[in-house]
């Protein structure tokens, strides 16, 4: 197999097209450096995979980038909004309104059923019931998860609950989804299943998705990789 070849670190001025662009993101947490110098610029409709070790400071690039941790130095910028300076509020209305997010465990409400934890979003942001679980059912459907619709999550399995999730995330039309391992708990079958919806939902609604895995098969459903190390950004 040929080495990948790395190059520097990415240019620091985002493209003109780019829809979401960091630059120069360091993060400590104490006296542990999580991020030294990352950058990573995504443009509507684009899947970038974000790898790298363990450790190697992927969730924490991925937590700037969605506005959930303020970098210490660095700037992300969306829509041509630096987020560093909007307020807690503001960024927080931005994620409910323009940003998915998926994680490894789903993290779906256990009290709720499938079909309410996809709506929730929806009536968070205000619509009636009525309206919030008729486009919840059809992401379900769309996501061939109908049948868990009635259920909650402790009785449906990995890969139902993962693809509930998934509505969960993209029942809004999120410009941006970020997806924290995905797969991380699913078997291959099951995980290739949800990469292969993920990728069909992003295309077709043109929203950018940030993968963040350690797998390599995962970042095969990718349009481009990113790695991390040691909190630094590397393009292959
Ligand atoms: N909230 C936090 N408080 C303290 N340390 C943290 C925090 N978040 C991350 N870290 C540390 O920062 C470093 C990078 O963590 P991060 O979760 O970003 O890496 P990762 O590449 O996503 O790892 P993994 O693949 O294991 O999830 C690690 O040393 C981690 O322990």
């Amino acid at each position: 197999m040929t080495a990948p070849t790395e190059a520097t670190a990415p240019t620091r001025t985002a493209p003109p097209s780019a829809l979401l662009s960091g630059t120069g993101l360091a993060k400590a947490f104490g006296p542990t450096t999580a991020l030294h110098d990352a950058s990573l610029s995504i443009e509507a409709g684009e899947l970038v995979a974000v790898m790298g070790a363990s450790g190697s400071g992927k969730s924490t690039l991925l937590h700037c980038l969605a506005g959930i941790v303020r970098p210490d130095t660095g700037s992300v910028s969306y829509r041509g909004s630096r987020l560093e300076q909007l307020t807690d509020a503001g960024r927080s209305a931005l994620r409910r309104s323009d940003f998915g997010f998926l994680f490894q465990f789903g993290q779906l409400v256990p009290e709720l059923t499938c079909l309410e934890n996809v709506a929730l979003p929806l009536r968070l942001n205000g619509l009636r019931r009525r309206p919030a679980e008729k486009l919840a059912r059809e992401w379900l459907e769309r996501l061939e998860v109908t049948g868990s619709a009635a259920q909650r999550p402790a009785a449906v399995s990995g890969g139902e609950g993962q693809r509930v999730a998934m509505a969960r995330a993209l029942v809004t039309g999120p410009r941006v989804v970020f997806a924290d391992e995905p797969t991380g708990a699913l078997d291959s079958l099951n995980g290739e299943r949800v990469l292969k919806l993920l990728r069909a939902a992003a295309r077709e609604s043109g929203a950018a998705v940030v993968l963040v895995t350690h797998e390599a098969r995962v970042a095969a459903y990718a349009d481009r990789e990113v790695v991390v190390r040691d909190g630094r950004t590397v393009t292959r």
